[in-house]
Parts: C-alpha cells; sequence; structure tokens
C-alpha cells in the first residue's frame, strides 16, 4: 500500500493507493467520528458491480449506509441529479456529520462532492474512485462541480475529501476506452511537471495500457504526489495550480460542443494538450520536435489529437467562459519544454484560432 498525503493544514488528507484495502478504509471509518447514517453514491455502472460489497464494508464499520444510483455518464453532472440527491439527504434524515462517499469515477465524484460541500454547508466526503481518471485526478484536490448548458464545471466549490480510496482492483471491470480516457490527465502530468516520468511512459507502452501492477501503481502514485505537491501549494488556483489545467481550454470547449457525450473528458484533453502544444510552437515557446513527442505519445496510448463535430468560431466563444479567464483575457497554460510550462495571457487570435484549425478534422 501506497500513501501520499495532501497537505493542506486542517484539511489535510491521505491518499491511500493500492490493491484491496477493505482494511484500511475500515479503520478509518472507526476512527473518523462520523454520524451512523451514510450515503453512498455511485452510477448505474459501478454500483452492480461494487455497490453491494462496500456497503457490506461500511456497515461492518458501523454506518448505516443507503445507496443512491445515477445513470452513469457525463449528463448526470447536472443541477437536475443533484436536486434529486439533495431530497434523498433531507428524507434519509443526514446531519452534518454524515458522510457521503463517491464511488465511482470522476462524474460521481464531481457530482457527490458538490451534494457535500453545499448539504448542510457541507458535510464529510470520502471520495472511492473506481476508474483511472478518477484515481490520477478527478478524486484528489477538492474541484467539485456540476456542469452548465453554457459551460463545463461552471457551478462548483474546493471542498477538500477527508480520505481518498484508490482500491486498483476496482479497474478489472473498467473498459478499455476508459483506461485510454485517464492515460490522457496521465500525460498532462508527465507535461506539466516530470520530463523523466513523461519519458516513463513513452518507454512502457505496453505496461501502461494493459494496467501492469507495477506500472499501474508508479503512474498512480506519481500523478497523485504531482497533484498534491500542486494543490498542497495553490488550493483555490490562485496561479501554481492553473498547470493542472494544461490542454483543458480547448478541452472543455470541444466537450461542450459536441454535447458531453461524443468525446470524454480525457480524450477532449488530449486533443486541447495537442491545441497548446501548437500554440507553444507558434510563439516560439517550444521546439516543434517537443510538440510532436506530445502527439506521438498521445497516439500511442490509443488518445485522438483531432476532434470531429467542431467549428474554430464556436470554440473560440466557448473559451471566454473558461475559468482561467480574468477580464476578458485567457491565461493559457503553454509548454517551454517536456516537463515545464507557463501560462500566458497574450495570446493572439490568429494563433489559437489556426491551433484551433489544426485540432479539427472534417
Ligand atoms: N475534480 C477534478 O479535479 C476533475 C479532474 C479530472 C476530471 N474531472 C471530471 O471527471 C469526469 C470524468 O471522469 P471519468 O473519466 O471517470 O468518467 P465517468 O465517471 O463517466 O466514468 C467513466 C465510465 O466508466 C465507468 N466506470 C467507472 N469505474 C468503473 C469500473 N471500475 N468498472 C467498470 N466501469 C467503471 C463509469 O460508469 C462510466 O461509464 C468529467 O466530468 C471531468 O470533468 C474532474
Ligand atoms: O484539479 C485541477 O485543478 C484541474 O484543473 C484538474 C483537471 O483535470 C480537471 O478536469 C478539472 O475539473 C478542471 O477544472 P476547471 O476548473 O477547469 O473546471
Ligand atoms: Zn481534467
Amino acid at each position: 500500500m501506497r500513501e501520499v498525503k495532501v497537505d493542506l493544514g486542517e484539511k489535510s488528507y491521505s491518499i491511500y493507493i493500492g490493491y484491496g484495502l477493505e482494511e484500511e478504509l475500515q479503520a478509518f471509518v472507526r476512527r473518523a467520528g462520523f454520524s451512523p447514517k451514510a450515503l453512498l453514491v455511485t452510477d448505474t455502472n459501478v454500483g452492480p458491480l461494487y455497490g453491494s460489497k462496500v456497503k457490506k464494508l461500511l456497515q461492518a464499520a458501523g454506518l448505516q449506509v443507503e445507496i443512491a444510483q445515477v445513470p452513469a455518464g457525463e449528463s448526470s453532472k447536472c443541477l437536475a441529479v443533484a436536486e434529486g440527491l439533495y431530497t434523498k439527504a433531507i428524507e434519509l434524515g443526514l446531519d452534518r456529520k454524515s458522510p457521503i462517499f463517491a464511488l465511482g469515477g470522476g462524474v460521481v465524484g464531481d457530482l457527490a462532492g458538490f451534494i457535500a460541500a453545499t448539504y448542510m454547508r457541507g458535510v464529510p466526503f470520502v471520495q472511492l474512485p473506481t476508474s483511472l481518471l478518477a484515481q490520477v485526478d478527478s478524486s484528489v484536490g477538492g474541484k467539485v462541480a456540476v456542469n452548465h448548458a453554457l459551460g463545463k464545471n461552471l457551478i462548483g466549490a474546493f471542498y477538500q475529501p477527508k480520505a481518498v480510496f484508490m482500491d486498483l482492483a476496482l479497474m478489472k471491470t473498467l473498459p478499455k476506452r476508459e483506461i485510454y480516457t485517464g492515460l490522457g490527465e496521465i500525460i498532462k502530468y508527465g507535461i506539466i511537471y516530470d520530463a523523466e516520468f513523461f519519458a516513463f511512459l513513452e518507454q512502457n507502452q505496453q505496461a501502461v495500457l494493459s494496467l501492469e501492477p507495477e506500472a499501474a501503481t508508479h503512474m498512480i502514485a506519481r500523478s497523485c504526489e504531482i497533484k498534491a505537491a500542486v494543490v498542497s501549494q495553490d488550493e483555490q488556483e490562485a496561479g501554481l495550480r492553473r498547470i493542472l489545467n494544461f490542454g483543458h481550454t480547448m478541452a472543455h470547449a470541444i466537450e461542450k460542443e459536441t454535447g458531453y457525450v461524443r468525446y470524454n473528458h480525457g480524450e477532449a484533453v488530449a486533443i486541447g494538450m495537442a491545441g497548446a502544444a501548437d500554440i507553444s510552437v507558434q510563439l516560439g515557446l517550444l521546439p516543434a520536435d517537443a510538440a510532436a513527442r506530445v502527439n506521438r505519445l498521445i497516439a500511442a496510448l490509443h488518445l485522438p489529437v483531432q476532434a470531429e463535430g467542431c467549428t474554430v468560431e464556436a470554440m473560440y466563444k466557448d473559451i471566454f467562459h473558461d475559468k482561467k479567464t480574468v477580464g476578458g483575457k485567457v491565461n493559457w497554460v503553454l509548454m517551454t519544454g517536456i516537463g515545464t510550462v507557463i501560462s500566458r495571457n497574450d495570446v493572439p487570435e490568429e494563433v489559437v484560432k489556426r491551433a484551433m484549425a489544426a485540432r479539427i478534422s472534417r
């Protein structure tokens, strides 16, 4: 078992990484001081696979657990589904010390975290991530949100979990495409922070794609270490944390323009990272061969570098709803090498539009 700490003073917590982790989860629950009534939020794919097993584990640790199952998929990250969960929490009589557990991918984690942040102005929240993307990214760092018709994650909060338990064994049922999507965010960590990690991904493609235990444990733990280091220094994205958003300016526009269904998040991030690398080359910040390395790794890990179903004009409008846009200026995270990025808010419109056009396939 590996443990990574997110260091945030009184809000600090541990991420536990390993195969199983039942005893660690139960020991944590027994010492947490929660009220007995708990809500376990999951989705219609993960619930039938793991819901009752986790419910029994939590019950054996002293909780009375109700399962709330939401439809699988990005469309559940919305206020209408949140409303149903608030009703359930009120009807169950959850109080301020009642824990909410998120068992699922990033959709369940972001949604359940948003409920935990807002129900009674905040109740304890525990992440039990089951997808690769959720284990390397969404379950750590406390960004919780739902989408709005006008943009991704626009209604949300920073709300840290009390702990995160990553059971790698749960990923045996994860569809291949969902492994690839998690790899999108994993490549991001190499680009923004750690050239050696980027090279590890280049050199261990088969082990990485098949989640071979040693490679999977390394890439999940390293991703969590990087995210924890960044979040510990800048919890609310005043500056440094923006680097975790590398590739997301275009990604969120692609997700919105394609109705949140055509591309899943990690695929959109892959296309957005290729776009951000392209802008970096156009501005003379990055040698073209480094951008080519990024595109090669993305493609080798079964991710797209171009999107269908978008237009430059629509995407360009969307980026002004990006949360990194301040005073009408988009803060782009751009590459200066593999492993190093900077933020720039002076990228000319024609440079952005040229990069977007190159990311659209017809
Ligand atoms: N809060 C953050 O910091 C953060 C970071 C990155 C992404 N996100 C958000 O996370 C979401 C994407 O997360 P995701 O890729 O996990 O999507 P997801 O939650 O939709 O999960 C992907 C699919 O895999 C299924 N699944 C999950 N675990 C499974 C398992 N063990 N076995 C079988 N099926 C399983 C789910 O039911 C779903 O169909 C997006 O909404 C994105 O915006 C948030
Ligand atoms: O944790 C962060 O900070 C991130 O930016 C991680 C991203 O991978 C994630 O997709 C996040 O939800 C995007 O945040 P947003 O603030 O652009 O909605
Ligand atoms: Zn992301």
